[in-house]
């Protein structure tokens, strides 16, 4: 039998994973993969290493064994800047903004951080202009436009998570990995920021933890669930939820409230 669909190329790879604290496996021989384009998501019950499987990919943690592929090429225990110069990029669950600057000022403070301009004075008019411009394309792709020059203090909940999205979206990743990108949100922040996170995903890879089902359900392409480690299942998220095990692990708990 033949095809002549091309097989879409991995952003991401991992080979027999594992990562263990002091005799405690925490991420156990996980085989990951993420086609180029896709979004996919990594759900499981609190503790199942979903956070160390993240500190694995970008290099904040070496792995104990197994192999890491970004892009097609080995990663394996490289260290964080040199993965971020392979176009992947993270953000965290935890809100690290300056309540005192505004917006603009994160984003341009971010984007001379890529370039080490940051202090020198001699920049040329031309140069300055790229960069106002790449600042307000961050902010519009994040939807702060409006709150550019206002402090970032005061802002809602949800245009803060928006603006660490514009910070990471300045490393130009190929590969975004986002962090419970809804966590502590209403329902209506839930549901932009799955709008949010769509527009974003559109000519990149996602990789994404998420606990509310449907962010998940809204926008992977593929579900991994991990439990205790090691995977449990992987598909696309009609399956995935349909697997008795996934219910009994997880969906059960989550939803048996
Ligand atoms: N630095 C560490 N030293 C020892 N054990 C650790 C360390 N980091 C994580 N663990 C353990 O590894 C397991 C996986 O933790 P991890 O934070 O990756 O889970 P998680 O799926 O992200 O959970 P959550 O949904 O609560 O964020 C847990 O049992 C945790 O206690």
């Amino acid at each position: 039998m033949t095809s002549t669909t091309p097989t879409p190329r991995c952003a991401l790879r991992t080979e027999g994973l594992t990562k263990d604290f002091r005799g405690f496996r925490a991420v156990s021989s996980v085989d990951l993969e993420v086609a180029e384009g896709t979004v996919h998501a990594l759900v499981g019950p609190n503790g199942a290493g979903k956070t160390t499987l993240f500190n694995l990919l970008t290099g904040f943690l070496k792995p104990t064994s197994g192999r890491i592929m970004v892009f097609g090429d080995d990663v394996t225990g490289m260290a964080p800047e040199r993965i971020t110069h392979r176009g992947v990029a993270r953000s965290f669950q935890i809100t690290s903004l300056f309540e005192n600057l505004t917006p603009r000022e994160h984003v341009e403070i971010a984007l001379q951080g890529l370039t080490n301009q940051g202090l020198r004075f001699w920049r040329s008019e031309k140069l300055l202009g790229r960069r106002r411009d790449e600042v307000d394309r961050l902010l519009a792709e994040v939807g702060l436009t409006e709150l550019a020059d206002k402090p970032t203090g005061l802002m809602a909940y949800g245009q803060k998570r928006a603006l660490e999205l514009a910070l990471v979206l300045a490393v130009e990743p190929k590969l975004l990995l986002l962090d419970e990108p809804t966590a502590g949100m209403g329902i209506e922040d839930v549901d932009r920021t799955i709008e949010l996170v769509r527009r974003i995903a559109e000519g990149r890879t996602v990789v994404f933890v998420d606990h509310n089902m449907h962010v998940v359900g809204q926008l992977a392409d593929r579900v991994t669930v991990l439990q205790q480690g090691s995977v449990l299942a992987e598909g696309p998220y009609d399956e995935v939820r349909a697997d008795p095990r996934v219910i009994t692990a997880y969906l059960g708990e989550a939803h048996s409230a």
